[in-house]
């Protein structure tokens, strides 16, 4: 990517530019809602790192959640093959009509990402599309609801580029051993390989919100890259690993896989697979988490 190549993808006639943005609202008498998190993008420069980081083409297939006016859709549109966006406020449908005219490849739907049937939709609109990426300046309120979502439906997608509050992305991207590694980082690193793209200052917004945000790009992986024959299970020996995070992992395994009575046994089962019982839970790798939980399912733990 390049500084030329970011300025000519958005131009004076789009939406993301602050008096456009306002001329709009102030239009259309539209009161913009906090609790459904509209805070629309106004920034050239940052729209064009988030399209440029989805490495979009005409083969390829965006889907957007929460358009809002439409700022980062029409962006989608210019690069991608069939853009896609499912937005809640009923009121910004006729909007979406107008800054979208030119662009009848792109179709917006009135729905709650959280209760619209993903496979059902990639279905009717994105087949024979080469891929499809999630590009969005996603609502704060509900990032990580969204985010399991579409990690756990296993859609078959290539990127997940977001704007999201920094302080989440810090988390998705955190290491073992760091204040922010926590299920969150497993979580999304198991399923993709997260990457920072730019920090984003408040002013880029209006109405500008109370945080700082970040775009962050997840590639989603092939495969995981830990071998664990329950997932399930996997994802509950992280979560108990974690439930207190000052108590040591013995303390927190304990609590939830043991009796009072078989409690000896697992302090023999983590010196068995080299892992020291006093440690916390926020030191332990991926790999480390998979041989744990492959080891207390042996052991018939549920
Ligand atoms: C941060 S704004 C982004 C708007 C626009 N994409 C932009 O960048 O300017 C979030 C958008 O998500 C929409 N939204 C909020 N909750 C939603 C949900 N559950 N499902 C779909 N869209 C939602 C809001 O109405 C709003 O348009």
């Amino acid at each position: 990517m390049n500084t030329s190549e970011q300025e000519v993808i958005v131009t004076a006639e789009d939406v993301a530019t602050p008096s456009k943005t306002k001329q709009i609202i102030k239009k259309n008498g539209l009161v913009l809602k906090k609790s459904l998190g509209q805070n629309f993008l106004i920034d050239r420069n940052i729209l064009s790192k988030i399209v440029m980081a989805a490495e979009l083409g005409p083969t390829k297939a965006a889907l957007e959640i929460g358009p809002g006016i439409g700022a980062l859709t029409q962006q989608l549109a210019k690069l991608a093959g069939r853009v896609l966006a499912v937005e809640i406020d009923q009121r910004l449908l006729p909007i979406l009509d107008e800054t979208l005219e030119p662009y009848p490849h792109a179709t917006v739907v009135h729905g709650d990402i959280l209760k619209t049937n993903l496979p059902e939709l990639f279905q009717q609109h994105f087949e024979g599309m080469d891929g499809v990426s999630v590009v969005a300046n996603l609502p704060y309120y509900i990032t990580t609801p969204i985010i399991m979502k579409l990690l756990e439906e296993k859609l078959p997608l290539e990127n997940i580029v977001v704007m999201i509050q920094k302080e989440v992305a810090d988390r998705m991207a955190a290491r073992p051993g760091t204040k922010d590694y926590g299920s969150l980082s497993i979580a999304v690193q198991f399923y993709c390989e997260p990457e920072l793209v730019s920090i984003v200052p408040r002013t880029v917004f209006v109405p500008q919100p109370n945080v700082d945000s970040a775009v962050i790009r997840l590639r989603v992986r092939q495969t995981p890259p830990v071998e664990v024959a329950d997932v399930d299970f996997f994802f509950a020996v992280v979560q108990a690993s974690f439930v207190q995070r000052r108590k040591t992992l013995y303390n927190n395994l304990a609590a939830r896989f043991f009796t009072k009575e078989n409690k000896p046994e697992l302090e023999a089962l983590l010196h068995g697979i080299q892992i020291e019982p006093s440690r916390r839970g926020e030191t332990l790798s991926m790999e480390e988490f998979a041989r744990l939980s492959t080891a207390l399912r042996a052991h018939g733990c549920k």
